[in-house]
């Protein structure tokens, strides 16, 4: 029996003789796990790794305790993937594309009919009977994601799932994505919104330039950040300032405590410099990561 879900142990993968994965390490048990870094960090190599469409050079990796390079047939029969790119079925209609990829996972017609017209009710299609090439970049997005939460895999993989989904349908797939998991599938997926992350991951793991940088919850990455308070001011305020980042005629400052930011904001000539505030989140404790900023 697996102790782990997923197990990513020194993986290296190259390109020829550029090195996308330096030695990447981490876990997941039955929980959503984000992988999250900046572009080219490594996340779609990670998951096309674990998802056997790649070999890595060296290092192991293990789905449900399966080798992904020895076993990698079992690994395929217990894993749903969506990548980033996709072919688009264009002529089938959102409920033939479903129930078809459930039929080719071994779901009867019937079985397979039903189950898409549920999933496609659940992520808001249930009405759109097009051919699959005149939807929308979102609703063809939403149907390939109805499709990996209509099959009965214990582990899925996707890899931007609600890029260029409205806001309303986003939090509709947050919340199926949850109650996934609560039912015991295990939900690897990557994205660049750290809002998405802060709200949905029960662990986030962050890479960069194809080495892990942070694994654990979200809320512990931002208590690591020395600061609990942010605001948004026009330069025109011209106060002094000990923590900011240069936004052109903005600036983003970070405050200690709120005592700090009350201090600043008595300060100012006038209240119109000072454009939002907030608290330190998952965005900041992010950026600082990625800089080097944070310990
Ligand atoms: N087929 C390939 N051939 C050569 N280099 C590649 C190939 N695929 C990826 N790379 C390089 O490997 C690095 C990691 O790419 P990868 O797609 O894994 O990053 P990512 O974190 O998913 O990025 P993004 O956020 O942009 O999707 C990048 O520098 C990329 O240019």
């Amino acid at each position: 029996m697996a102790s782990n879900v997923v197990l990513v142990e020194g993986l290296v993968k190259k390109y020829g003789t550029y090195e996308a994965l330096k030695g990447l390490s981490f876990t997941s048990n039955t929980e959503l796990v984000i992988l999250a870094g900046p572009n080219g960090a490594g996340k779609t190599t990670t998951v096309e790794i674990l998802t056997t469409n790649l070999r890595p050079d060296s290092g192991r990796a293990e789905v449900m305790g399966y080798d992904v390079v020895n076993e990698y047939k079992a690994v395929r029969r217990v894993i749903a993937y969506l990548p980033q790119d996709y072919f688009v079925f264009g002529d089938l209609t959102p409920k033939e594309y479903v129930a078809s990829y459930l039929m080719a996972r071994g779901s009867s017609f019937w079985e397979a009919w039903r189950l898409a017209g549920e999933w496609l009710e659940a992520v808001g299609l249930s009405g759109v009977n097009r051919p699959m090439r005149q939807l929308s970049g979102g609703q063809m997005r939403r149907t390939y994601l109805a499709a990996m939460l209509a099959t009965d895999a214990e582990v899925l993989f996707l890899d931007e799932p609600t890029a260029g989904i409205d806001v309303e349908a986003r939090r509709d797939i947050w919340r199926l994505l949850r109650e996934k998991v609560r039912s015991g599938t295990c939900i690897l997926m990557t994205t660049h919104d750290m809002s998405e992350a802060e709200t949905i991951a029960d662990k986030v793991v962050i890479l960069n330039e194809g080495r892990m940088l942070y694994e654990g919850p979200p809320k512990a990455l931002v208590e690591k950040v020395g600061f609990s308070h942010k605001a948004v001011l026009s330069k025109e305020a011209r106060v002094e300032l000990k923590r900011y980042v240069d936004l052109g005629d903005r600036v983003l400052a970070y405050f200690s405590g709120k005592g700090e930011f009350e201090g600043l904001v008595s300060l100012l000539d006038d209240p119109r410099h000072l454009i939002s505030v907030g608290t330190v989140d998952l965005e900041d404790a992010y950026l600082l990561l990625v800089r080097g900023e944070l310990r």
